[in-house]
């Protein structure tokens, strides 16, 4: 069973935590991420399938695993609370904004006859109505997310991760995970190349590898143009939301 549960509200940013904890290959990274959206829908299934297929592991060895969804999913701290209630869990979390954005330009990149940005984030644009039943919206509410673990895990269990300093610091952001999972400080800033074209920290698997391992393309890419009033409506939209989360959470991750 897992003892570390990663969730991304940061669509995606988890993959880039796993990738620094447990070298996998890129490829079937990418072939299990796929199968995680199609079984999105399909929690139950999909959480009996994950337990069988966890694989054994030596007491001194962690077994993680990453699932985007579940910390926007109702079930999920109960099931897993029920199932091995000392699991250690991680949430990445990015500036809901910006997050609700990247959520649009991959769905658009799948899907490119979708109704506009704008028109989806709105009830009433004029009135300011911000349509909370679009999930790009409703995954940034972080704070009413997390009510919901709370009520099984305590705070102490659960360890957030910025999104935004896993890429300017990936490796002071990464010690704090280290920490948290009670591991040795081991990745320092010299198992991190900043590769400036792509914008990204790409991770070497030794200090001194030349041949740093970097995201597939799907991270990363550029965001769809938006409208800076529409931002700037959703930043005030998600103001109260973001301090209340600061708030629970202790930790002012300066989305503001
Ligand atoms: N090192 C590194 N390299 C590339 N990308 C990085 C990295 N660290 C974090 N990120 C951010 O990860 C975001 C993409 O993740 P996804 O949403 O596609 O992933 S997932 O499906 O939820 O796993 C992606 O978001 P977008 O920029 O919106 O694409 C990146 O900002």
């Amino acid at each position: 069973l897992p003892s570390v549960s990663l969730s991304t509200v940061a669509t995606g940013l988890e993959e880039q935590v796993v990738q620094e904890i447990d070298d996998d290959d890129e490829e079937e990274e990418e072939e299990k991420e796929e199968e995680e959206e199609e079984e999105e829908t399909e929690m139950i299934v999909h959480w009996v399938q994950r337990r069988s297929l966890m694989p054994r592991t030596l007491e001194s060895q962690i077994t993680l695993e990453k699932t985007p969804s579940y910390f926007v999913t109702q079930e999920a701290p109960r099931r897993i609370f029920n199932m091995s209630r000392d699991t250690k869990l991680i949430v990445v979390v990015r500036n809901p904004v910006t997050r609700a954005i990247s959520d649009y330009t991959q769905t658009l990149s799948k899907k490119p006859d979708i109704p506009t940005f704008e028109g989806l984030s709105f009830r009433n644009r004029t009135l300011g109505l911000v349509d909370v039943s679009w999930n790009a919206i409703r995954i940034g509410l972080y704070a009413l997310h997390l009510e919901g673990w709370l009520r099984y895990f305590p705070r102490a269990q659960i360890h957030f991760v910025s999104g935004e300093r896993l890429i300017t610091d990936p490796a002071g952001e990464m010690g704090r995970v280290q920490d948290f999972l009670g591991l040795r400080r081991f990745l320092t800033d010299k198992h991190f190349y900043f590769n400036k074209t792509k914008g990204f920290p790409c991770l070497k698997r030794t200090e001194a590898s030349l041949l740093p391992r970097c995201l597939g393309k799907s991270k990363g890419r550029a965001h769809v143009q938006i409208d800076p009033e529409v931002i700037d409506q959703l930043r005030e939209f998600y103001r109260p939301h973001n301090i209340k989360f600061y708030e629970t959470v202790g930790q002012d991750f300066r989305w503001e």
